[in-house]
């Protein structure tokens, strides 16, 4: 490290003192600025391999295994399962604590320093917030960020964005190492919510050249066309397509992201391409009704970390192949003898991601 170089670590170490002494609100529309791809898709891959660290499978539930991986210098994490507490019939609290050390954020800081993050995240799903007047997103989330080494607040953020943000990264991820999508790739987004419609902006954004076409469907068809209307703007060599069923949406397409709240299968397998990779993130009485068990069956599915998959993917879990991570340490491998592939990306979401990202904003908003 030259003379220049320790005087700016200096200056910052000194900031970040001054931000410890305060409890930072960082409100929904400077976590907005905040984000971009490649730094979200980033991190997630790092939230990623730390759950799927070798360490991380010993922990979470006996203070005992902790103090065996406290001095390891590898990424790892721990977190229990989310709780849920209902509101009435149409609403539900989940809370999400996590903890992650030692990850990477190399396309961000461009170096290899370590970071850890401690988190809580709070998250509300109310389903009737569509049809107010005005709307409220149905999913609403605020993340406790703490330092990591003394358990002090040091910041409340806004966690709806990063929700939808963290969510369609993740997927971005899963794409990446599950499938790959190939020139002239055709996408298909079920269900055109909030989920719907980040998932469409991050698979454009992050693959550039992948998708000549974009097939829409949403069960409120007026949604789907204001989405067209969105993407057409932002993206004019795309054809956007808003079709009139699921079955419809995803029939020739190569990748898919179902998000909808849907209690019943959207498609059966025989609607599919040989070859296609489905992002499956909509969740309704649990989450995996948007798609037939039998796609489970006969597809490699593969989750982002195992904590909760007992009460949260009760039904599928004999189906699962790995976790994401897993893959991308190289511990696991696709099976790539037949040349055709169906894979599934069962997305549930965890705090170690919401930990890790709320880490992030704050990392950049300290620096602004
Ligand atoms: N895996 C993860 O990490 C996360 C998962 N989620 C889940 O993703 C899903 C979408 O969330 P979000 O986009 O924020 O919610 P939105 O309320 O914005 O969108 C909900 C979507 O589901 C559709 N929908 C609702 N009920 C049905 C049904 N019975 N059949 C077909 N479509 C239906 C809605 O259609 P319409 O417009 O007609 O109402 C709308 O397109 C939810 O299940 C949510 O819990 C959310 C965050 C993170
Ligand atoms: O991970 C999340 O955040 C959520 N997952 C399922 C639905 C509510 C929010």
């Amino acid at each position: 490290m030259n003379s220049q170089q320790q005087n700016e670590k200096e200056e910052k170490d000194k900031r970040k003192q001054q931000h410890d002494n305060d409890v930072l609100f960082i409100k929904e529309s400077v976590v907005r600025k905040l984000l971009n791809w490649n730094d979200c898709v980033d991190a997630m891959e790092s939230a990623l391999v730390a759950m799927s660290s070798a360490s991380s499978s010993l922990s979470s539930t006996s203070s005992s295994s902790s103090s065996q991986v406290a001095n390891r210098d590898e990424p790892f994490s721990y977190q229990t399962p989310r709780t849920f507490t209902m509101a009435g019939n149409d609403g539900v609290l989940l809370t999400m604590p996590g903890y992650a050390a030692n990850y990477t954020l190399s396309m961000v800081t461009g170096n290899n320093e370590k970071h850890s993050t401690l988190a809580c995240k709070l998250v509300t799903s109310f389903a009737k917030n569509s049809q107010l007047n005005p709307p409220l997103p149905t999913i609403l989330a605020t993340i406790l960020l703490f330092n990591s080494s003394t358990g002090k607040l040091k910041a409340i953020v806004d966690g709806t964005d990063i929700t939808a943000w963290r969510t369609a990264s993740v997927s971005l991820v899963a794409t990446k190492y599950l499938h790959r999508p190939q020139q002239n790739s055709i996408l298909a987004i079920v269900g055109t919510g909030t989920q719907g419609r980040i998932h469409a902006l991050a698979m454009l954004n992050y693959f550039p050249n992948a998708f000549t076409r974009i097939n829409l469907w949403n069960r409120t068809k007026a949604r789907a066309d204001c989405l067209r209307d969105e993407l057409n703007e932002l993206f004019p060599e795309v054809e956007i397509v808003v079709v009139d069923t699921s079955v419809e949406c995803v029939i020739d397409a190569d990748c898919i992201v179902t998000a909808t709240n849907s209690p019943l299968p959207l498609f059966e397998l025989k609607d599919l391409k040989e070859d296609v990779h489905i992002n499956a993130i909509g969740a309704g009485i649990n989450h995996h009704s948007e798609l037939p068990m039998e796609i489970y069956q006969f597809a490699d599915v593969f989750i982002e970390s195992n904590v909760g998959i007992q009460t949260e993917l009760k039904g599928i879990a004999e189906f699962i192949n790995g976790e994401i991570g897993e893959i991308i340490v190289g511990r696991k491998h696709l099976d790539d003898a037949s040349g055709k592939r169906r894979t599934v990306f069962q997305s549930m979401g965890n705090a170690i991601e919401d930990g890790i990202m709320a880490n992030l904003i704050y990392q950049k908003f300290i620096e602004l």
